[in-house]
Order: structure tokens, then C-alpha cells, then sequence
């Protein structure tokens, strides 16, 4: 039987990231992303093995920039799509799996989009976009909460009265699961163990930024929770603050919610302490040209992403490893040197040679002799999606 193919959709606030996929195959054929959409600045990339290529979109959002990438799937496809599998980052507490987009499913990611209004809206626009152009095809939801569904309640129930969670859905869902699973189960086949074999630590930091403790193939508990607000400190996003601020905000400048949650969203994290950028390659540069914000920013990132670390080592019996993955987790030898001075007491001492002359793009350990594994792995969501989607059409079949 042909090995089937399957495109993968992730759409967010002003970007689409898509992948063509063949079954059992670890590159894609395709891979792009079409960025800056409803702005005179927008514009389509996609690789290939071919190289890479670029062409400026028309700035009409979403739905023609779906419209214009179709073609591109059509002429490296070399036979028909099994499946479109679509990122959805939160999917509360009813898909503990990948779920076939059907109305009802459509329903329950707008129910849940006020709890991920950076990314619920986007995914829906995404897949609302894709079914137009690709109709006949199944379409199937990923949701970034999935994997988090087996934390068990000790870590997911905040301290708040039992309605709030019983009545509204009020606890902690956790996000990025499907970064955080690809990269544990790649961890576990490194070592030469099965892929859920393993007590390990994940330090997904892309633009948003989460840690997770996963023991043989589980989520125990992770650093977001109801929105993938909290925790870590993120590109534009604040991570933990005291949850009194916003009544303070609201007394002493007299700041209504939707502002606030556009400080905490938008304005902040990297951004608003460097007062500068969100991108770790600008800060790291602005750093060593003498920029005190970026310092500032740089320093803060790294201590809160090790202290989160520390407290969700309790989570698990012992730690085989610790390992870094999204955009700066694989590429900033810096972050990943100043966190780990903060990590002496879980054995976790880095080597600075291996640290700094990783090949990019490749997986590879960081640790000094006799410390705890360090892992450096780059992610790969598109490819667990596009699995996961081809195993949920096996199971319906
Ligand atoms: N070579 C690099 N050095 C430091 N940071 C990098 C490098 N390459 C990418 N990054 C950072 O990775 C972040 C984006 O991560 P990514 O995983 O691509 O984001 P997203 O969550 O949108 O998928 C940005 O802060 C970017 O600056
Ligand atoms: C959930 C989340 O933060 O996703 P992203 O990193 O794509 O913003
Ligand atoms: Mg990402």
C-alpha cells in the first residue's frame, strides 16, 4: 500500500505554518509558512528539496493565503491527501485524543476559544479555510491540551472553591502537549529504550514557552494551566504574575480587563522587559552590544524557566533527562547555559564545548561527564500531528 500523505495546517494570529507529510517518513515534502497576513508585508516561504522559495501574498488574511498555498500542495503532491490535521491549542477537557472535525468539534474549539484567544480564533479561521478548499478530504483536530489530560488532579485544580472548576471548567489545562510528547518519546529511542519509556523534563520555548514532567509516556504536570498565559516568561506573554495585579492595575491606573490582558498577552515577557523585542536572536545581539534591557530580559527568561524546572522535578520519581526544544530552546546556546547555572541541585551541569557547537538542526547531548542527561532535540509538532492524525482515520475505519 502507498504511504499516505497528509497536510498539516497551523494556523495563528497572523501566521500559517503548513507541512506536507508521507507516512513513515521523518523529512517533509513540503514545509512553509505564510507570515504577516492582513498586512502590505505579507508573504509565503516554503521549502523544499528543491530549496527554498518566497512570494509575496496579497493582504487578505487567512482564508486567500490558504487559497494561495493550495497550489503549491497540489504540485508537490504526487497523490491525493489522506487527511488535513489542523493544530487546535486548547480543546478544555473533552478531547483527550486527536478528534474528526465534525460541527460539534467546531463548536467545542469556540467554546473554548475566550480560554486561548491568541490561538482558538486563528485555528478555527485555519480550518474553516482549509474544509472550503479541501472539502472532500477529513479534516482532523491535534489539540495542544491532549497530551495534558493525565495530570492527575493534585496538579490541576487550582486552591480556588470546587465550583469554579465543577460548573466552569476553572483548572489547569496545559498546552504545547504535542511538542512536549514528540520530544520525550524522541529522548526514549535515543537512549534505546521504547518511546514511552522515561522520566524527563521538557523545555519547549518558542514563542510561547512551557516546561512539562513526563514519566513513561505521561504528562504529570506542566508550567501553563487554564490559558497559555501562565508559568514561564514568553515572547510578548508575562508568564506568572500575582494574581492581585489586575486589581491593583484596575485601582491605581484604572486599566478595564481587556487592557490588562493585552499587557500580560502582548506587551509583555521579553518584549516588555527588554523594551526592545520578543525575538531571542535580536535580544542576544542588542545583549552584547552593551543593552541593559536585553541583559535584564535575557537573565529574568532563564531564572524563571529554572525554577519552574526545579519545582516540576516533584512531580517525577527520578530524572533521566532534561530536554530543550522550540525556536530557542534548539538555537540559544546562551539560554540554555544561563538556565542551567541555575540547576547544579538537579545534577544538571552543562558542557560548554558541546553546548555551543551543536550542528543546528541535529539532536544532541549538552551534559558534562556525570551529570544528568542533557538533551538538546528539535521539535517536530507537524509530524506527531500528521501520525496522530493517520492513526485516529485507522481507528474510525
Ligand atoms: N539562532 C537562534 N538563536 C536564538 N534564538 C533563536 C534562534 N532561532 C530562533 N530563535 C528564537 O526562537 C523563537 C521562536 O521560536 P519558534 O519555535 O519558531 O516559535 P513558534 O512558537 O512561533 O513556533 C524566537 O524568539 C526566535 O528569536
Ligand atoms: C500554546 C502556545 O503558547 O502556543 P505558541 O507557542 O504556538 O504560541
Ligand atoms: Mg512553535
Amino acid at each position: 500500500m502507498a504511504q499516505r500523505l497528509v497536510l498539516v495546517v497551523n494556523c495563528g494570529s497572523s501566521s500559517i505554518k503548513f507541512a506536507l507529510r508521507r507516512e513513515g517518513s521523518s523529512a517533509a515534502l513540503l514545509s512553509g509558512l505564510a507570515e504577516q497576513l492582513e498586512s502590505p508585508k505579507a508573504i509565503l516561504h516554503w521549502h523544499t528539496t528543491d530549496g527554498k522559495q518566497s512570494q509575496a501574498l496579497s493582504p487578505g488574511g487567512h482564508a486567500d493565503a490558504m487559497a494561495s498555498l493550495l497550489p503549491l500542495i497540489d504540485e508537490y503532491a504526487d497523490q491525493p491527501l489522506s487527511a488535513v490535521g489542523h493544530r487546535v491549542v486548547h480543546g478544555g477537557e473533552h478531547f483527550t485524543g486527536a478528534a474528526l472535525i465534525n460541527p460539534e468539534v467546531i463548536a467545542a474549539i469556540e467554546a473554548n476559544a475566550p480560554l486561548a484567544p491568541l490561538h482558538n480564533p486563528a485555528n478555527l479561521i485555519g480550518i474553516r479555510a482549509a474544509q472550503a478548499v479541501l472539502p472532500q478530504i477529513p479534516h482532523v483536530a491535534i489539540f495542544d491540551t491532549a497530551f495534558h489530560q493525565s495530570m492527575p488532579p493534585y496538579a490541576y485544580r487550582y486552591a480556588l472553591p470546587d465550583e469554579l472548576y465543577a460548573v466552569h471548567g476553572v483548572r489547569r489545562y496545559g498546552f504545547h502537549g504535542t511538542s512536549h510528547q514528540y520530544v520525550t518519546q524522541q529522548a526514549a529511542l535515543l537512549r534505546g529504550w521504547p518511546a514511552t519509556q522515561g522520566a524527563w523534563l521538557s523545555a519547549h520555548l518558542g514563542n510561547g514557552c512551557s516546561n512539562c514532567a513526563v514519566l513513561d509516556g505521561s504528562s504529570l504536570d506542566t508550567s501553563m494551566g487554564l490559558t497559555p498565559l501562565e508559568g514561564l516568561v514568553m515572547g510578548t506573554r508575562s508568564g506568572d504574575v500575582d494574581p492581585n495585579l489586575h486589581a491593583h492595575l484596575g485601582r491605581t491606573l484604572g486599566w478595564d480587563l481587556p487592557r490588562i490582558e493585552r499587557l500580560l498577552n502582548r506587551e509583555s515577557g521579553l518584549l516588555g522587559l527588554s523594551g526592545l523585542s520578543n525575538d531571542m536572536r535580536e535580544l542576544e545581539q542588542a545583549r552584547k552590544d552593551g543593552h541593559d534591557g536585553a541583559k535584564l530580559a535575557i537573565e529574568v527568561f532563564c531564572y524563571r524557566l529554572a525554577r519552574s524546572l526545579a519545582g516540576l522535578a516533584v512531580a517525577l520519581p527520578r530524572l533521566d533527562g532534561l530536554i530543550f526544544t522550540g525556536g530557542i530552546g534548539e538555537n540559544s546556546a546562551l539560554t540554555r547555559a544561563l538556565t542551567l547555572k541555575h540547576l547544579g541541585i538537579l545534577g544538571l551541569q552543562v558542557d560548554p564545548d558541546a553546548n555551543s557547537n551543536l550542528p543546528r538542526g541535529e539532536a544532541g547531548n549538552i551534559e558534562a561527564a556525570g551529570s544528568t542527561t542533557i538533551l538538546v532535540i528539535p521539535t517536530d509538532e507537524e509530524r506527531q500531528i500528521a501520525e496522530e492524525s493517520l492513526h485516529l482515520l485507522d481507528a474510525s475505519n
